[in-house]
C-alpha cells in the first residue's frame, strides 16, 4: 500500500523501516550520551586528590574571627575545644552508624562531615594538615603490624 504524506509517496514498509532506523538512531545518540556523561565523571573523579582537604584547611583557618552569624566555622571556633571536639565525636558517631548501616552514600558524606569537624578541631589545635600528612608519611615505610610487635603488643 502507498501512503501518501504532502510531498512524499513511501511505502507501508518503508515508512516501518525509516521508524525502525529512527529508533535506533535516538539508541545510538543516547549511549553516546552516556559514554560522554561517564567519560566526565571519569575525568572529574580524576581531577579530585585530597588537596581539597588543604583547602578547607585554608577556608576555616580564615573564618577564625570573623562574625559567627555569616560562617559556621567561625560559629564553631567561637564556641570554643570542648564544643569543637564534641562536635566531632558525634559526626564520628555518626559515621560509624552509616558504617555498620551500610548506606555507601550516607558514609560519604558522614565521612566529608567527620573531615570537616576534624580540621575544625587542627585550626582551633594550631595544628597545620602538614604535619598530619608528615606523620602519615612516615608511617609508609611500617607496616602496622610491625608497629604494633614494636611496641611488645600482639596483633588482635
Ligand atoms: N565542609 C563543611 C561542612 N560540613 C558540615 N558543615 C556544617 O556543619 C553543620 C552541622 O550541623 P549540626 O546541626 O550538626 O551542627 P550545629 O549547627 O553546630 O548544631 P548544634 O551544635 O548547635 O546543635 C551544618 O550546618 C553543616 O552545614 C559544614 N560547614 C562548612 N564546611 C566547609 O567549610 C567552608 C566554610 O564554611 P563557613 O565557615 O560556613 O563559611 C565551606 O565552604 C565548606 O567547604
Amino acid at each position: 500500500m502507498a501512503l501518501s504524506s504532502g510531498k512524499s509517496t513511501r511505502t507501508a514498509s518503508g515508512v516501518k523501516k525509516s521508524r525502525t532506523k529512527k529508533a535506533s538512531g535516538k539508541k545510538k545518540v543516547a549511549s553516546a550520551l552516556l559514554e560522554i556523561e561517564k567519560g566526565q565523571r571519569d575525568r572529574a573523579g580524576d581531577d579530585i586528590t585530597a588537596a581539597v582537604l588543604d583547602r578547607l584547611h585554608e577556608t576555616v583557618l580564615s573564618r577564625r574571627g570573623t562574625d559567627p552569624s555569616l560562617s559556621h566555622s567561625a560559629r564553631l571556633l567561637s564556641r570554643g575545644r570542648k564544643k569543637i571536639a564534641q562536635k566531632f565525636g558525634e559526626e564520628a558517631v555518626e559515621c560509624l552508624i552509616e558504617a555498620v548501616a551500610g548506606s555507601a552514600n550516607e558514609l560519604v558524606s558522614e565521612s566529608a562531615d567527620v573531615l570537616y569537624h576534624l580540621i575544625v578541631l587542627w585550626v582551633d589545635a594550631g595544628i597545620a594538615p602538614q604535619e598530619i600528612w608528615r606523620e602519615l608519611q612516615r608511617r609508609e615505610a611500617m607496616s602496622g603490624i610491625a608497629e604494633k610487635a614494636s611496641r611488645g603488643e600482639k596483633p588482635a
